[in-house]
């Protein structure tokens, strides 16, 4: 569904180029959850810009189901941290779900049954005629999630969307976007900065190493398909995983670490 293939970004600078990613390659099979985590300025952002054809790449390639991107792709979402500032607060919470519905130019009775929807399933459609400001930061950050799957895109891009919202509701969140992907079928890349939440969550965890950055590991979580926020993460399996993670990342910071491993190894 995703290959990313060699990608390299160099950025100018006034004080000299930054090479914010040196090669990276990896591949999303269709309808796979997979994290990506690494130290803090290892380009993850950089790298979802890229994939979201937000910004153009030096050298490399992303390819989704076969077509290169070179612009925002129509089959892909991109969630946000700054649910804040992604919402028109003018907007009722419907109408900024129905936003890129109307771009996309779909008939008005489509569009209020997608948003219906989407905002059923984050457990929002009795807010439907709120404004944003109205709401809680994790109900918006909802609200950008509905607005993301009423889109139904075929791949949804996370980058780090529970980074602001208290413990209770980052884990109320995190099994709603498990709940989501299998409800809809997407493939989900989903970035965080938590090497937790990145074991809970994913099928895969992608580890980037610091900058100039590679793809540092790629691990399988084989943990069970149902998971749950006490029992999932208080076995001993998943301590492991979290800890070879760990140790990935602190291996990722120390200089000249870093060396790009084949995708699905263990
Ligand atoms: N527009 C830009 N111009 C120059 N350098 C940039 C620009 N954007 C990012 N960088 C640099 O590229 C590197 C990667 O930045 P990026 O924001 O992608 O990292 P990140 O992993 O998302 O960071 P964080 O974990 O702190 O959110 C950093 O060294 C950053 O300073």
């Amino acid at each position: 569904m995703l290959d990313v293939t060699g990608l390299q970004k160099i950025y100018p600078g006034q004080h000299g180029e930054v090479e914010a990613l040196r090669d990276l390659t990896f591949h999303l099979g269709d309808g796979e959850l997979a994290c990506l985590v690494g130290p803090s300025g290892c380009g993850k952002t950089t790298l979802l810009k890229c994939i979201a054809g937000l910004m153009r790449p030096t050298s490399g390639s992303v390819v989704l189901a076969g077509t290169s991107v070179t612009g925002p792709p129509p089959d892909m979402a991109v969630v946000f941290q700054e649910y804040g500032r992604s919402l028109f607060p003018w907007l009722r919470v419907r109408q900024n779900v129905e936003l890129p519905l109307k771009e996309k130019r779909l008939p008005a009775k489509r569009r209020r049954e997608l948003s219906d929807e989407a905002l059923d399933a984050v457990g929002l459609l009795k807010s439907a005629d709120a404004y944003p400001w109205q709401l809680s930061g994790g109900m918006q950050q909802r609200v950008a999630i509905a607005r993301a799957i009423a889109y139904e895109p075929r791949v949804l891009l996370m980058d780090e969307p529970f980074a602001a919202v208290d413990a209770q509701t980052r884990a109320d969140l995190e099994d709603l976007i498990r709940t989501l992907w299998k409800r809809f079928s997407m493939t989900v890349l989903f970035v965080t900065h938590d090497i937790d939440e990145a074991v809970y969550l994913g099928q895969r965890v992608l580890v980037m190493s610091s900058s100039p950055t590679v793809i540092q590991d790629d691990v399988s979580i084989d943990l069970a398909d149902e998971r749950d926020q006490i029992n999932t993460r208080g076995e001993h399996r998943f301590a492991e995983l979290r800890t070879r993670i760990y140790a990935e990342i602190r291996n990722a910071s120390q200089p000249g670490a870093a060396q790009p491993q084949e995708a699905g190894k263990e």
